[in-house]
């Protein structure tokens, strides 16, 4: 049996430790936590346990080769070509892996002697917060890596830093303990960077979400601390446009181990970080994140994309636009100034279709220029990242040609204008001229220079084919010498070039005179290969004029990277602006075609709708062929009467309660991310923060009962609403004894109304809390609309004002399918509950009044009769053999059927 690479380099069955297998522990030791990949030919191999994990994660085969003290060696290879499918199986399920390649050419190895092991070394960890190849990522999200530093308990003493390295882009923000939570719920990072301290201080003050665990690697405490970060942080923001020592030591500290971590994962190859955007908390709408899930704003409850706000919205036209949309959905701003500055360039390009059209066709071709250059920043990018850049650069300059050419550009698109103009046209060229149509993705693999661009190489590639036109003038003289007319000259890999003949022909050429010339290699079934002493002579230049070829490809590879990295900052810059133009544009496209309005944004407390729909419901609505009802709301109020208003909103079950409350709150967020609205108009003083509860759910998982889940989310709410914040809650104290959810409803509408004076929807079936309008000056009562009709209620989905006197929770569940006896069972008792609450009773007189009802198990059926009935008629009506006559009268007899089960 062939030996594996393994076997040879290790040594089959011994028990002592062999070179390899010392190299292979040393290098797994400093390594700890990854599974090792260790290169061996055209294989990562794994070894012991890491080669278990694998082999169950991957599906591959786990073989057991040679021996280690006695107890089989467990090994298991992923080939080169399909390694990085591989990883990024291995990445999601939530292993890391280092990377150990060969350094050095085995041969290189053997002088040192025969048994000298090739040198290893790990090039690069991958973690899921240092992920760069496009297969690994999504080309439409960020990919973040947090860090999180706390320089001792307190207030504002934790801060986070956070970067995607696939695009260089990084941030830093100091933050209180609580807002951690906000923090981390809106930038949503792969990997959290955390201390045990921090970890341990967010703990105590039950400030940690569960969620967090599984994103989180734990680094030493001298990972993060703000001594150890200065000259981290001077070595990664070279030149003037960042201090370091401007930020407080937390944000240090923070940003110091998430340097630390990127360039310990890439092994000394720095990602190209941009100067840090410091992001004060402040300046965004805080939004916590069980009202992110609530409101489904990215990702739905069930953690898909579609069915979320930002689905719904997304019209971008390029990746960078998607990602950079995202993060603003994420983010709303809080400063009406900002705010409208983004509404102005999206008005401009709402009101000129012809303009929005061509900007949204021009941005198509440009590529994700910001990715591209971090690949080539960590070696890992190619001449398609090259050409990329090119691309990118093209499409800037002539959009901003066209942009340039409108006139009275707001200032956010005069900005990216300017910004677009900048870029190096000079660069753009170079690629163009350089770089071929058809490009692969290694430039190892050569071939990807432009005919005429390099003299030298040109010369080379000539020489290269002349050589292999005398090849071809070889095979025909040797065809003519031996007289043999199926001879012919061949290439593969282990034998380089070889002359083949059928095997018929073999013979001949092995006795004289042909032995002379023809040197045997090979014997096959079919064939007998040789080679010849001109033929390897040939092979020698051909090989000389490939490699010489290829070097200077390589050379011109590196020259041209350097150029594009030396633009480094311009180009980022442009990436940034071209991903704005997209948002831009697609806010433009989504609010000019779905009759969106554009807001009045400012720093009153007005939150004045009208007309308003919900965005996601509203397609969903529409495409089942409906129209959706389109419903005012007004809680403005103002600093003089003490806040703002609080609706409190009864109606039916279904009848549209949770879609009302949530469109507001998505309306605030649309609103303030500088985006039109789906309303016909809309006034809103800017938020600072959203609160949105939605019904209860339990945390089972990490055993938080409803009700607890739900106390937590409330507490939260009034202890951290201000005047200027909007609070959605809906059906708030369901989860306990009706009076205890009562009398905890009843409170918190108090509160919100005395303490917070905050603007709020409040949702209830608790009907008795709607006379708090009585008593509390901007309490409101509003319902939702129904018409009752034969029996049946149709839900109208309007907002009027008013209080519900039912709920039709019955009505609803007959809908929903509950079968028929228990629809009439449950109707009896709550005609008993109804009438003794009207007069009364006691709890234990209702008691024993219920006791009186008959037995469910007694209970007729009635309406399945009728059914049974209708169903008869039905199955004997033969459609296709009717007149018209027949059909009026069989419509007429299955109503008589119902009419008369009816009357009975
Ligand atoms: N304004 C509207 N126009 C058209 N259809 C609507 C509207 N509002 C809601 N609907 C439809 O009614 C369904 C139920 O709405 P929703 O979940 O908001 O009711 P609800 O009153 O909150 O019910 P429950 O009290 O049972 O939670 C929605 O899924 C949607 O299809």
């Amino acid at each position: 049996m062939d030996q594996t690479p393994f076997e040879a380099e290790a040594g089959a069955v011994t028990a002592t430790l062999t070179p390899m297998m010392a190299q292979y522990f040393e290098i797994k030791s400093v390594n700890p936590g990854y599974l090792l990949f260790y290169r061996m030919g055209d294989f990562y191999e794994l070894f012991f346990e890491d080669a278990e994990i694998a082999s169950a994660a991957l599906g591959i085969v786990l073989t057991k080769r040679g021996k280690h003290l006695g107890e089989d060696i467990g090994m298991c290879g992923v080939p080169i070509h399909a390694a990085n499918d591989y990883l990024n199986k291995l990445i999601k399920l939530g292993h890391r892996v280092a990377i150990c390649e060969q350094v050095e050419d085995p041969a290189e190895a053997k002088k040192r002697g025969s048994k000298s092991v090739v040198k290893r070394e790990v090039v690069r960890l991958v973690t899921p917060g240092t992920l760069t190849e496009d297969d690994h990522l999504d080309a439409r999200s960020a990919n973040y890596l947090a860090a999180l530093a706390m320089v001792r308990h307190g207030d504002a003493d934790f801060a986070l830093a956070w970067a995607d390295i696939s695009t260089g882009e990084t941030f830093v923000s100091d933050l209180s303990a609580e807002q951690v939570q906000d923090e981390l719920a809106r930038i949503a990072p792969a990997e959290l960077l955390l201390p045990d301290a921090a970890r341990q201080a967010l703990v105590d003050r039950h400030l940690f979400a569960p969620a967090w665990a599984s994103i989180a690697t734990p680094i030493p405490a001298e990972a993060a601390s703000s001594e150890t970060a200065m000259p981290l942080l001077r070595a990664a923001f070279p030149g003037d446009r960042f201090d370091p020592s401007a930020l407080s030591r937390a944000g240090r500290a923070a940003l110091g181990a998430l340097v630390g971590y990127v360039g310990e994962s890439q092994k000394g190859r720095m990602a190209p970080l941009r100067p840090p955007q410091s992001n004060p908390a402040e300046t965004v709408m805080s939004i916590d994140a069980a009202t992110r899930a609530s409101l489904e704003i990215l990702l739905t409850q069930r953690g898909q994309t579609r069915g979320s706000l930002r689905q719904s919205i997304d019209l971008t036209v390029t990746a960078p636009g998607a990602r950079l949309l995202a993060t603003r959905l994420a983010a709303p701003l809080r400063q009406a100034a900002a705010v409208n500055e983004r509404l102005d360039a999206v008005s401009r390009l709402v009101d000129d279709t012809l303009l929005r059209g061509r900007l949204r066709q021009e941005l198509k071709s440009a590529p994700d220029l910001a990715r591209a250059l971090s690949r080539l920043a960590l070696e890992r990018g190619g001449p398609r990242d090259l050409a990329c850049i090119g691309k990118a650069v093209a499409a800037a300059l002539t959009i901003s040609a066209h942009l340039s050419r409108q006139p009275d550009l707001p200032p956010v698109l005069e900005r990216l204008t300017a910004t677009l103009g900048a870029a190096p046209q000079d660069l753009a060229s170079e690629f163009a001229s350089a770089l071929d149509d058809d490009l692969p993705l290694l430039a190892r693999d050569g071939g990807f220079l432009r005919a005429g661009y390099d003299g030298t190489l040109d010369e080379e590639r000539a020489l290269g084919r002349e050589t292999r036109a005398v090849v071809a003038a070889l095979q025909a003289r040797l065809m003519d010498e031996t007289d043999v007319r199926s001879l012919k000259i061949k290439h593969n890999g282990v034998l380089g070039f070889f002359v083949e003949v059928p095997a018929t022909h073999g013979q001949k050429l092995l006795e004289a005179p042909h032995r002379e010339t023809f040197i045997h290699r090979q014997t096959l079934a079919n064939a007998m290969r040789f080679t010849t002493t001109e033929l390897a002579e040939l092979e020698g230049r051909i090989a000389r004029a490939q490699d010489a070829a290829l070097e200077i490809e390589l050379a011109v590879f590196a020259r041209l990277r350097a150029q594009a990295l030396a633009r480094t900052a311009a180009l980022q810059g442009l990436a940034d602006a071209l991903a704005e133009l997209d948002v831009t544009a697609a806010l433009a496209e989504v609010s000019a075609t779905r009759g969106y309005c554009r807001p009045t944004i400012d720093d009153s407390l007005h939150f004045a709708i009208s007309g308003g729909r919900h965005p996601v419901v509203e397609l969903m609505v529409k495409a089942e062929g409906h129209s959706f009802v389109a419903n005012d709301a007004d809680l403005s109020g103002s600093e003089d009467i003490g806040g703002g208003s609080l609706w409190l909103v009864t109606g039916p079950n279904m009848g549209g309660k949770s879609t009302f409350l949530r469109q507001n709150a998505l309306i605030a967020i649309l609103a303030q991310m500088g985006c039109y609205v789906p309303a016909d108009s809309a006034h809103i003083g800017v938020v600072d923060r959203l609160f949105s509860r939605v019904g209860a759910s339990d945390d089972i998982a990490h055993g938080r009962s409803t009700f607890m889940v739900e106390m937590v989310e409330t507490a939260a709410i009034l202890n951290r609403a201000t005047r200027r914040s909007l609070v959605v809650l809906d059906e708030i104290g369901r989860g306990t004894a009706t009076f205890d959810g009562l009398s905890i409803a009843w409170a918190a509408v108090e509160a919100l109304h005395e303490t917070t004076g905050c603007r709020a929807l409040f949702a209830t079936h608790f009907h008795e809390l709607t006379s708090l309008a009585k008593t509390l000056s901007r309490v409101a009562n509003v319902t939702m609309k129904v018409r009752e009709w034969e029996g049946e209620v149709v839900f109208l989905h309007e907002v009027g004002p008013g209080a519900a006197d039912r709920s039709y929770g019955i009505q609803v569940a007959r809908l929903a399918g509950l079968p028929e006896p228990v629809i009439s069972r449950a109707k009896q008792v709550l005609d008993v509950l109804e009438q003794r609450s009207a007069g009364t009773a006691s709890s234990s007189q209702k008691a024993s009044v219920l006791d009186d009802l008959p037995l469910f198990a007694h209970q007729p059926a009635p309406a399945r009769k009728e059914k049974d009935a209708v169903y008869e008629a039905l199955d004997t009506l033969r459609p296709d053999e009717l007149t018209p006559r027949q059909a009026i009268d069989a419509l007429y007899q299955l109503k008589k059927i119902r009419d008369d089960a009816r009357r009975n």
